[in-house]
């Protein structure tokens, strides 16, 4: 089906790789976070239960034995210096463990809140938005990224506030994004058939997994995103941008 006639309830959209460009989430925000990190935690270590909470989930991420066991001298105890460390581990691999993006989400809002962040996003992501909007359909962002840290990246962004577009934001804690059920899982949360969910998605497994849970999807191949190969691309609908899109409907 051409884009054009493309029918849907709702917008879900992924963040990194197609609303925004992965260098602004690597050259950026993950380097402001493991700059922080380090007084961020030690600021809020005594005084701060969610940051508790965070260390205490932390040290059940499998990497955790890993990480520690890499280090010089075995930690005696758990402290600044070795969540500090460990943090930034995972932020170096990438990944996209819960406790770890929740923390990212908490650092970053200083950074949005004092103007040193400004939230990317590619120059059609405004105009798709407000048409969507406009032709009564909703927009909702489902990202590895914590769901404070999506609110930030809407409200602070380049482009003025796009918050006010969004009417639903989902996270890991309602799956991985390359398992089905967390489609499924969505698709439940925002009532709708999944038939009339199309998710927007710069990542194969990703697009692969919507489909199996009956969503719509599109693959986006922005400027900065990894090269598909033939075989990823094989079954796909891909877009360079939002522009195809501007005339999705709402179904009869
Ligand atoms: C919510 S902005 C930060 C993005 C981020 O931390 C991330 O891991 C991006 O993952 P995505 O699922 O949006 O590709
Ligand atoms: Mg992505």
């Amino acid at each position: 089906m051409p884009s054009t006639d493309r029918v849907a309830n709702v917008v879900l959209v992924d963040i990194e790789g197609t609303t925004t460009s992965i260098s602004f989430v690597h050259d950026v925000l993950f380097p402001y976070a493991k700059n922080n990190v380090k007084k961020f935690l030690a600021d809020g270590w005594e005084s701060s239960s969610e940051i508790k909470q965070i260390v205490q989930e932390l040290q059940q991420v499998p990497q955790y034995a890993e990480y520690t066991s890499t280090l010089r001298v075995p930690p005696t105890e758990v402290d600044v210096q070795i969540i500090t460390g460990f943090v930034r581990y995972l932020i170096d691999k990438d990944l996209k463990v819960t406790p770890l993006k929740t923390l990212q989400g908490l650092i970053w809002q200083q950074g949005y809140e004092t103007g040193e962040l400004r939230g990317h996003v590619f120059d059609d992501v405004p105009g798709a938005f407000a048409a969507w909007r406009g032709a009564g359909l909703r927009i909702a962002v489902y990202s590895s990224g914590s769901v404070a840290a999506q609110k930030l990246i809407f409200k602070y962004s380049i482009a003025g506030d796009l918050l006010t577009h969004l009417s639903a934001h989902f996270d890991t804690h309602v799956g991985h994004k390359q398992e089905t059920q967390s489609y499924v899982n969505i698709a439940k949360s925002l009532g709708e058939d999944p038939r009339n969910i199309l998710f927007l998605t710069d990542i194969p497994g990703e697009a692969a997994a919507a489909r199996a849970a009956g969503l719509q999807a599109i693959m986006l191949q922005r400027p900065g995103n990894a090269p598909l190969t033939d075989d990823q691309k094989s079954g796909q609908e891909l877009i360079a941008d939002f522009s195809s899109l501007h005339s999705l409907q709402l179904p009869e």
